[in-house]
């Protein structure tokens, strides 16, 4: 099946996917998906046993890595939530390929990893990312609950007179679970620019006034996918860096891929102790 083909259905190959993913780790069905961002990848290995890992690229629909090496596999993980004998043990299907909608490779890419998610069982999805904050209190390393966003993207991953509601998308539910587990966890809207570029020092302060906190270049996309797929959403920013204008230094690509680097620890052990929950 090929995905970039207008003919095809983009929920047939997320359908393919699944059954190839079911086959090549050997679990039926995925009980939560994770996307891991900028700064999130070291999650996976604290939710519990790997129980394989499958190359991206070798699943239909998903692109070989933008960044090489980055990212580039999709792992299935037995949860550890479960006392032995409690039932049947929760698996989580960690997706460390995105595609951005700034690869221009379109929006069904963009969307094929929850699409897929959805296709293999999962009932929930948790969307991570990286992205600048427009809260000079946000050092880098916060992590912070998305409650919604503002695209401004201009795009959709939806095609067609497909009408979905977009109320409590980040879902409140999840939101108060989460503080549950950490109850200082900050909330903030976050703004989807297109990118690749950073936003000027003028953009940052419109996403300001537009409502925003947080300023990104993924995610909201793919809720709106996830959510049309029928998912709950939980949404989490890890802020790498003052977003352009907030401080007075500009952005330093280092200093971002260090700052999630450094918070890697705290914020794995979050996203961990939630997903078990
Ligand atoms: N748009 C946008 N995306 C980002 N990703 C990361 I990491 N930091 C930023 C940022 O400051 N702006």
């Amino acid at each position: 099946l090929d995905i970039d083909d207008p003919a095809t259905d983009p929920f047939a190959v997320a359908q393919e996917a699944a059954a190839q993913l079911a086959r090549a780790t050997g679990v039926a069905r995925h009980d939560v998906a994770l996307v891991l961002g900028s700064g999130w990848g070291g999650a996976a290995d604290l939710l519990g046993e790997t129980v394989a890992e499958v190359p991206a690229h070798e699943i239909t629909g998903f692109s070989a890595p933008a960044v090489a090496g980055h990212g580039a596999t999709i792992r299935s993980i037995r949860l550890a939530d479960r006392e032995e004998g409690d039932g049947e043990p929760r698996h989580a299907l960690v997706l460390g390929s995105r595609t951005h909608y700034y690869e221009n490779k379109g929006v069904r890419r963009v969307a094929h990893g929850v699409r897929t998610a959805a296709a293999a069982g999962a009932r929930t999805v948790v969307l991570t990312n990286g992205c600048g904050g427009l809260v000079p209190e946000w050092a880098p390393g916060t992590p912070v609950l998305i409650s919604d966003h503002i695209n401004l993207t201009a795009a959709s991953p939806l095609e067609g007179a497909t009408f979905v509601d977009l109320t409590d998308l980040y879902s409140s539910r999840l939101r108060d679970l989460a503080r549950t587990v950490d109850d200082s966890l900050a909330e903030g809207v976050y703004v989807q620019f297109r990118g690749p570029h950073y936003e000027t020092p003028a953009e940052v302060r419109m996403a300001g006034v537009l409502g925003g906190h947080l300023v990104g270049m993924s995610t909201s996309l793919e809720a709106i996918a996830a959510r049309q797929a029928g998912l709950e959403i939980l949404g989490l920013s890890l802020v790498t860096n003052a977003a352009a204008g907030i401080s007075p230094d500009p952005l330093s690509h280092e200093e971002v891929i260090e700052a999630g680097r450094a918070a890697g620890p705290r914020i794995s052990a979050l996203l961990a102790a939630i997903v078990g929950k």
